[in-house]
């Protein structure tokens, strides 16, 4: 008998998911938003599918064991591959955070996200969500449809870490492959491999086995609490962009941003966040004009220093710490939100 192949059509797609309630078990909302984790494709062994197809109940089939441990509700808050994500969805999502985090019954959050810009939502929610209760993103490099697909295991890690006590105060992280990493320092590293994240300079914070978090390292620097933004009444962020540096580099790129109306412009630069000299004078005069331009770096690791090879006192510029140019993006956009003074904004991405 032919067995009736399962469209994506066919799989309903509720806005609400609620599951069986134990009153012994912690309360953790996922806060679904697509990505691969929700992707399905044609062949479970290639790399072709779409992303942020399926809804939160499909993802749970996968991991039945997930309500041993928390009592999960579901809302579906977009449905994208993260190459779609944008600043409405990250406002949106901030929002619903930390309105249901004030209430006594939440335990912890599960955002399953999709891995291309996983980092930067992950630290838009750490720069901006006022809870101390674990905040973890998760997703998949394979398909859900794909043999061995990671998405259940990393779902189910993330649930465990939302719903472990010992999650308190650790700042948004990211789970994937086993790891936990600080929001501040996870980058993708890896375009289809499924040990595709790393924190390069700072490791790790934890790690989930055998359904138990362990905790090695603690992010220090500011996050949640004790971050100074504040996007309850914000509908929109400021245009920050990026320009990428190279050999040889044409100033128009930079030249282009700044007459479409950036308020701050990042600068994806060689090695230590360094210049090609045909940047220097657009960059002055845009930093004139008021315009945040961040020195950042894109090597992938180390930290962009000020006024080490380039002079950021003279071009006005900031200088990005170890932000890579796609966080030192986010960080500008909420910086700029209170001030495009070039000091205080250094000084920020120095706290954070
Ligand atoms: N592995 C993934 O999740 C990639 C996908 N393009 C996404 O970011 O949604």
């Amino acid at each position: 008998q032919k067995r009736k192949k399962t469209k994506v059509e066919d799989v309903p797609t509720p806005q609400t998911v609620k599951r069986q309630h134990n009153p012994n078990l912690p309360n953790v909302i996922i806060l679904a938003t697509g990505g691969t984790i929700a992707g399905a494709g044609e062949s479970a062994v290639g790399t072709a599918y779409t992303a942020g197809q399926l809804p939160i109940e499909s993802l749970l089939a996968a991991v039945p064991e997930a309500s041993k441990v928390a009592n999960i509700t579901g809302e579906q808050v977009a449905q994208v591959g993260s190459q779609a994500m944008n600043d409405t969805v990250w406002l949106k999502l901030a929002k619903r955070i930390n309105e249901l985090a004030k209430r006594s019954d939440v335990h912890g959050f599960v955002i399953t996200h999709g891995t291309d810009t996983q980092e930067e939502t992950a630290l838009f929610l750490q720069l901006t969500v006022k809870t101390d209760k674990p905040v973890v993103l998760v997703g998949a490099m394979r398909s859900a449809t794909a043999i061995s697909a990671d998405g259940p295991k990393n779902l189910y890690d993330a649930i465990v870490t939302a719903a472990s006590n010992t999650s308190k105060g650790k700042g948004v992280v990211v789970c994937m492959n086993d790891n936990l990493y600080s929001a501040r320092d996870v980058e993708k590293m890896n375009t289809t491999n499924v040990d595709a994240f790393k924190a390069p300079n700072a490791g790790p914070v934890g790690f989930v086995l055998d359904g138990k978090v362990a905790w090695y390292n603690m992010p220090l620097r500011k996050h949640t609490l004790d971050a100074e933004f504040d996007i309850t009444n914000v509908t929109e962020l400021p245009k920050v962009d990026i320009v990428y540096g190279y050999s040889n580099l044409d100033p128009a790129a930079f030249n282009a941003f700044v007459n479409s109306g950036s308020k701050g412009i990042v600068i994806a630069g060689v090695g230590n966040g360094n210049l090609y000299p045909a940047l220097e004078a657009p960059i002055k005069a845009a930093t004139a004009k008021g315009i945040a331009v961040v020195r950042s770096s894109r090597v992938g690791s180390g930290r962009v220093t000020l006024d080490a090879e380039t002079d950021d006192k003279g071009l006005g510029t900031v200088a990005s710490d170890e932000f890579n140019p796609q966080k030192a993006r986010v960080l500008l956009q909420l910086a700029l939100l209170k001030t495009n003074n070039q000091q205080a904004i250094q000084e920020m991405f120095f706290r954070y």
